[in-house]
């Protein structure tokens, strides 16, 4: 299983790295890798594992995260209603945005990263909605329209296949600069 010492941090050349497009159908090591990121996930938002196990909960992993430089990310978003259905579960491969709002769209409380262990205030500014086109682990194209948390959390996990941070998106000069049709999402 993969534990937060499995996660590398910031300084790791692999967080800053292009990674490559991953070939179907995926060899074992790569279905490995994307079960046990998603199992990550599923531990990491169960309170009793989390703990038993020290991990710090989250809704996405990206593969450069476990230092392996490829386009693969697990997403688990969970609705606000434990018993329902996950909003948005999948390993998203390959990804591609291809479309997206003018409007832009911030979590009103900033950003974090399993990656980053320091805290950076500030409106991590994205698209408010985006169509995604992706391949899914039996190597089936997906196309799926997302906006709000969803479509921040797969923006953030994306970033991560092409070495970029969520801080490198906050105004360096006003952090909390918003025009006013910014979408604070919260
Ligand atoms: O690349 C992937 N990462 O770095 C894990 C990140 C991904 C999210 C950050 C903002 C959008 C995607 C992550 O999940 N977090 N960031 C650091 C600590 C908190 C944690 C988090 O938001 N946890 C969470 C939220 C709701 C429900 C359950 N858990
Ligand atoms: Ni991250």
């Amino acid at each position: 299983m993969i534990k937060m010492r499995d996660i590398i941090r910031e300084g790791n050349h692999t967080l800053r790295a292009e990674a490559k497009q991953v070939k179907f159908p995926l060899s074992e090591a790569d279905q490995k890798l994307a079960n046990d990121m998603m199992e990550y996930l599923e531990n990491s938002q169960d309170p009793e594992l989390a703990k038993k196990y020290g991990l710090r909960a989250g809704v996405g992993l990206a593969a450069p995260q476990v230092d392996v430089s490829e386009q693969m990310a697990a997403v688990l978003v969970p609705s606000e209603n434990e018993d329902d259905e996950p909003v948005f579960k999948d390993v998203i491969i390959n990804p591609v945005i291809i479309s997206h709002s003018v409007q832009p769209g911030a979590l009103t409380e900033g950003e974090g990263c399993l990656s980053v262990d320091r805290d950076i205030a500030g409106y991590v500014i994205r698209h408010d909605r985006i169509t995604l086109r992706y391949y899914n682990m039996a190597g089936e194209e997906k196309k799926i329209r997302l906006k709000n948390y969803p479509a921040i959390v797969c923006q953030h996990e994306i970033d991560h296949l092409h070495g970029i941070l969520f801080y490198d998106h906050i105004n360096g000069d006003n952090p909390f600069a918003a025009d006013d049709d910014l979408v604070l999402i919260s």
